[in-house]
């Protein structure tokens, strides 16, 4: 199936998605790989800013339902997003790509605080911009903050890159006989409560025409081929836009 090339994107990488291997924390082979993968891309003429998740490190809710306190435990998994971001940026300035870390959360013997007109001047230089922090506010993923960077920073496609090739009809982890959608509505993921990304996300990229890709960036060179318009992936769409 051939999808549509998109000029400008806001990739999502999941945390689960730096820990190559490993169960845990961040993997530098991997890393380094996604880095160079990113650079491809860049020097193929796509503008990329990043969301990074923190999975791989902290994640709010698990630690709320072992008695942490939610709004804690919440800024524990911002802040892992931080060190996610930071890896990130480091990885992509050993490959020579210059980067901005602007985070949602100040920190400014770090990075740069997120403002938006700073973030698209950064973009205008052909900078790629990492997205810390997640929105900066407890009970949010970096799902949601992608989908809100996505629609600020006007791109023209969310691309989740993440441990699966697509969005299942369940649970790939789960139910074995899953089937895998090369496309599928906003609506249907919605209806069908299809956990791949949380449903905040997904209104927020209806609402605002923004098609999500999702696609396994574990696999080397998945990057090039999903936005070259082929590969193995799901493009949510709207019904009326419906690439399938
Ligand atoms: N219908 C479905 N189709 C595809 N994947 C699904 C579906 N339902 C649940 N999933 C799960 O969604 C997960 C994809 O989300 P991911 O692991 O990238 O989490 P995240 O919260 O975005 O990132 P992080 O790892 O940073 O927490 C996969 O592990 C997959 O098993
Ligand atoms: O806007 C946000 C984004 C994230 N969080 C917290 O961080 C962790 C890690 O993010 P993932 O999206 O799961 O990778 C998340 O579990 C939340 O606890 C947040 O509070 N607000």
């Amino acid at each position: 199936m051939t999808r549509p090339a998109f000029k400008r994107i806001l990739l999502k990488l999941s945390g689960e998605a730096l820990m190559g291997p490993g169960q845990f924390g961040i993997d530098p082979a991997t890393v380094d790989r996604m880095a160079g993968e990113i650079k491809q891309a860049q020097e193929a003429g796509h503008e990329i800013c990043l969301v990074v998740g923190g999975g791989n490190i902290f994640r709010g809710l698990a630690a709320s339902e072992q008695g942490f306190d939610r709004t804690s435990a919440d800024y524990m998994g911002m802040l892992a997003t931080v060190m996610n971001a930071l890896a990130v940026q480091n990885a992509l300035e050993r490959v020579g790509v210059d980067t901005r870390v602007l985070s949602a959360i100040p920190m400014a013997s770090i990075c740069e605080p997120y403002i938006r007109r700073r973030a698209m001047r950064h973009m205008e230089k052909g900078r790629i911009v990492i997205f810390a922090a997640g929105t900066g506010n407890p009970y949010f993923t970096t799902d949601t903050a992608a989908a809100l960077r996505a629609a600020e920073m006007s791109c023209d496609a969310l691309f989740k890159g993440t441990s699966v090739d697509g969005v299942y009809d369940a649970d790939p982890k789960k139910v074995k006989s899953a089937k895998r959608y090369d496309s599928v509505t906003f609506n249907r993921v919605l209806t069908d409560n299809l956990r791949v990304m949380d449903a905040s996300a997904v209104a927020l990229c209806r609402e605002n025409e923004i098609p999500i890709v999702v696609f396994n960036f574990r696999e080397t060179g998945n990057l090039a081929r999903v936005l070259a318009g082929d590969g193995i992936a799901t493009i949510v769409v709207n019904e009326e836009n419906d690439h399938g």
